[in-house]
């Protein structure tokens, strides 16, 4: 869908209040775990995204019956599992969409789901999915873009991941959860996402230990029952908010947050300078009347710095006077947003998946995002300039950011756009 574009003037500090949305990348896998009962599930705090619709068409054709049961809760009931497959134009939209792969293969022992599209911003491997379902028992073939998996007998025996991955964890534990074998999965990613979605499910009745460690062990359970359960808050959104406040030289106070999960953040920020108090569920960040400095940031797997404030940090950065180095290993090709920096006066020199950042002042210009965390970025690149920049591009903004110019204009941002009315029934 095309959107009417994001016009900003910058400029300005921001000031005031903003809580914070509740995690898009720990309420779609909290989502699709929901497939693996028969019963009631309500979700509390899940955001209002198109990524959510996205999920939930795909639920839908799965044989997903859901009903918002209030602004962010969501009331899910899968009685049975009407389709077995995923097909490409509904995984397409949205590579998170393959971890349907494991949950249905749980419930029904035969699952076809297509191989998840092509992301804006480089290949995005599905491997170490696929070992881990194969090592644990399932026959697993790729024919025309679709993996077909099937199984006899319940998952059983060790996995070790070759590297960290969020969704490869996510779709094993699904895979794992029902029946009557003992699955063991080391290497396992410890990141917030994960965790979450474990401790849902663990209230559902499965049994999963060992959460937010690297070894999990799953014995199954041959049944879930219904309950109901909140995601916990968005750190990568939190986060996009804590880099515009420093950019932006400004005190901004932020709700609805889990500080714990944003301690590579508050770290690098306060490196740079920036005053980052946290509290129980709020962290204020106040960079009014500061010199920032240059700062060295690599990104790693959770509790590391993230990749996706990679480029909304670059941004920032791209601002701030002397020679900063930030590197993507984790997706080396995450450089969308570097091109249209450059044409806001951004001075940055890419060299495989690290950019020398020469602090300069940005200017206002016509920019285009091509993914989410980019569309972020020139957001943060805009608040600083003082003439009006027209942002392009704002589906991807609505895949992760809800209400997002409501939410700029509550912190004082001018910002022009017909909101996006999302048909979210
Ligand atoms: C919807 C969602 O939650 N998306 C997040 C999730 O993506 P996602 O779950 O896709 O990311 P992974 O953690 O799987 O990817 C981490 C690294 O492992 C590699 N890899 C992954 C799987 C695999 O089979 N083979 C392989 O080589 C990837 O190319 C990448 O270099 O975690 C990423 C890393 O924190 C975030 O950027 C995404 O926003
Ligand atoms: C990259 C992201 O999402 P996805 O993995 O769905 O592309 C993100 O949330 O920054």
């Amino acid at each position: 869908m095309q959107l009417t574009p994001l016009h900003i003037k910058g400029g300005r500090p921001l000031s005031g209040t903003v809580a914070a949305q509740h995690s898009k990348n720990a309420a779609l896998p909290v989502i699709v775990a929901s497939l693996l009962s028969s019963e009631k599930v309500t979700l509390h705090g899940i955001p209002r995204l198109s990524d959510v619709v996205t999920i939930l068409d795909l639920m839908h054709h799965l044989g997903t019956q859901h009903v918002w049961v209030g602004e962010n809760s969501l009331e899910l009931h899968t009685p049975e599992i009407l389709h077995n497959d995923a097909p490409y134009a509904l995984v397409s939209k949205m590579r998170a969409s393959f971890i349907v792969l494991g949950a249905i293969l749980a419930r029904t022992g035969q699952a076809t789901v297509s191989m998840p599209g092509g992301c804006a911003w480089g290949p995005r491997p599905v491997d170490q999915h696929v070992k881990a379902l194969r090592a644990l028992g399932a026959e697993i073939t790729e024919d025309g873009g679709n993996f077909d998996a099937r199984r006899t007998q319940a998952l059983n025996g060790t996995f070790a991941f070759e590297l960290l991955t969020v969704g490869g964890t996510h779709n094993a534990i699904l895979a794992s959860v029902l029946g009557d074998g003992v699955v063991t999965l080391e290497n396992a990613s410890i990141d917030t996402d994960v965790v979450d979605m474990i401790e849902f499910l663990n209230a559902l009745g499965a049994d999963i230990q060992g959460a937010g460690t690297n070894t999990l062990v799953i014995r199954g359970v041959s049944a879930l029952r219904g309950g109901a359960y909140t995601v916990i808050p968005d750190r990568i959104e939190a986060g996009t908010f804590m880099i515009m406040a420093a950019a932006t030289r400004s005190r901004v106070q932020l709700t609805n947050i889990r500080p714990d999960h944003l301690q590579a953040v508050s770290a690098k920020l306060r490196d740079m300078g920036v005053d980052v108090q946290e509290h129980d569920t709020t962290i204020t960040v106040d960079a009014r009347n500061r010199e920032l400095q240059p700062v060295n940031i690599t990104t790693q797997s959770y509790p590391g710095f993230p990749t996706d404030l990679q480029p909304q940090m670059s941004a920032l950065l791209a601002t701030v006077p002397g020679t900063s180095v930030v590197q993507d290993p984790v997706y080396p090709d995450r450089l969308t947003h570097v091109a249209e920096l450059h044409r806001m006066g951004a001075n940055i020199t890419v060299s495989g998946y690290t950019q020398v950042i020469q602090g300069a002042k940005l200017h206002a210009a016509p920019v285009k995002a091509a993914d989410l965390r980019a569309g972020a970025a020139l957001i943060i690149a805009a608040l600083t300039t003082e003439g009006e920049t027209v942002i392009d591009g704002v589906q991807y903004l609505n895949r992760g950011y809800e209400r997002l110019s409501e939410r700029l204009r509550g912190l004082g941002v001018d910002v022009q756009q017909s909101e996006l009315a999302l048909a979210m029934d």
